[in-house]
């Protein structure tokens, strides 16, 4: 599987905006978009920090998949997102292993990205997002 890099790190926040202030204002990173992503019921707001990006997540409904990991979690760290060059052939490749995927074709992500996850309980207890993109 042609594996890049980190794409992304997801937080799940109950306010983005007062999550932006700790970034901008404590860490002086100020985000390069802020999107909803109604497929998803959640805004996001992308970080970038050297070659990845922070994303945070707020719930725009009550079941939001957000919304249950922090009800259930609280807030904190909710996936981590690899970068792959051909997102069907690493589904397929996942596929033909038996390893538990939630998506078994890619949905829309922020920026145009086309994802997919892979459940928590085939990773060892770490949501995993796989993420094509054409360009970053
Ligand atoms: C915008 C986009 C982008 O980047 O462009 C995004 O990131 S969208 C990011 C938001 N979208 C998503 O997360 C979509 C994919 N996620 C899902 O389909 C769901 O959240 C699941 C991961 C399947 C969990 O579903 P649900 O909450 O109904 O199940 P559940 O509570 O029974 O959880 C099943 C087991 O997984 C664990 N679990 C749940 N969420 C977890 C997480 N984020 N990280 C690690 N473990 C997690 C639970 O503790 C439980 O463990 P035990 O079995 O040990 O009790
Ligand atoms: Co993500």
């Amino acid at each position: 599987m042609n594996l890049k890099n980190i794409d992304h790190i997801g937080i799940a926040v109950t306010n983005l905006q007062e999550s932006l202030s700790f970034w901008e204002t404590s860490l002086g990173i100020e985000p390069h978009s802020i999107e909803e992503v109604a497929e998803q019921k959640l805004r996001t707001a992308f970080l970038p920090v050297d070659g990845t990006e922070i994303e945070l997540l707020e719930p725009t409904s009550a079941d939001s998949s957000v919304a249950k990991f922090i009800e259930k979690h609280g807030e904190g760290l909710h996936h981590i997102a690899i970068r792959v060059d051909d997102i069907e052939a690493a589904l397929a490749e996942l596929k033909a292993k038996g390893i538990q995927l939630i998506d078994e074709t890619p949905r829309n992500g922020a920026g145009g990205a086309r994802i997919a996850f892979v459940h928590p309980r085939a990773t060892h207890g770490v949501l995993l997002e796989l993420c094509e993109r054409k360009q970053k």
